[in-house]
């Protein structure tokens, strides 16, 4: 059933700072900075020679695309495709395209940026788009693995990871708790989840 209740900010906003005030911090920013620091050079020596073509995953890969690509010293290119699993949920579903991708990949160095290697369904139905799209290669980057045994592919990796997190739901730094706190400075978790 959908909620047709009125939406009250107040009652939200109360929740969602308990939330926040409870959450144990996973990961620092300073740790953040440092992952990013080191994904950045790693990626500028694989592909800095290539011109490659950023894709940002919508919604969750928007902080980590913008901290990433401020620090390749190398001309590329940057565009987005919005693919959801989770919908503001905690479990992931089926893979709904709110926006595909357009730009021709053909002969193209892909990345894929992303927030989250969860279970990896998600990056495994992109790179399968993109490999069927022409490009020349495709990679991709996750600020955050998630450790457990349940992944889409088994053995799925990132080609650029900057940490591991436990298998607990995170949120912050682009990734949401029920559609909140992607502005977070850090990974949080919430208590007892
Ligand atoms: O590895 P998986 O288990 O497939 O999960 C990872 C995906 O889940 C999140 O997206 P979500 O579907 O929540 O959409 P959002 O980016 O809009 O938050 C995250 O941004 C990844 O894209
Ligand atoms: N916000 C958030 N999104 C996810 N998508 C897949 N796993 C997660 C998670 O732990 N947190």
């Amino acid at each position: 059933m959908p909620d047709t209740a009125p939406f009250d900010p107040q009652r939200h906003r109360l929740d969602m700072q308990a939330l926040m005030d409870q959450a144990d911090c996973l990961v620092t920013l300073d740790e953040i900075e440092r992952a990013l620091d080191q994904m950045a050079a790693e990626i500028g020596e694989r592909l800095g020679d290539e011109l490659p073509l950023f894709f940002c995953i919508m919604n969750g890969g928007l902080i980590t695309t913008g901290h990433l690509l401020t620090r390749l010293g190398f001309p590329l290119e940057i565009d987005y495709m919005h693919a959801t699993r989770y919908r503001g949920g905690l479990r992931g579903g089926e893979l709904f395209w709110r926006v595909s991708p357009e730009r021709p990949m053909v002969g193209r160095h892909v990345v894929i940026v992303d927030d989250i290697l969860d279970e990896g369904a998600t990056l495994a139905a992109i790179i399968n788009h993109c490999e069927k799209a022409g490009a020349a290669s495709v990679s991709t980057a996750v600020l955050v693995e998630k450790r457990h045994d349940r992944k889409a592919v088994p053995g799925l990796r990132a080609d650029f990871c900057g940490l591991e997190v436990e298998d607990r739901y995170v949120f912050g730094f682009g990734m949401d708790y029920q559609g909140y706190w992607r502005n977070a400075p850090g990974i949080f978790a919430p208590k007892g989840l």
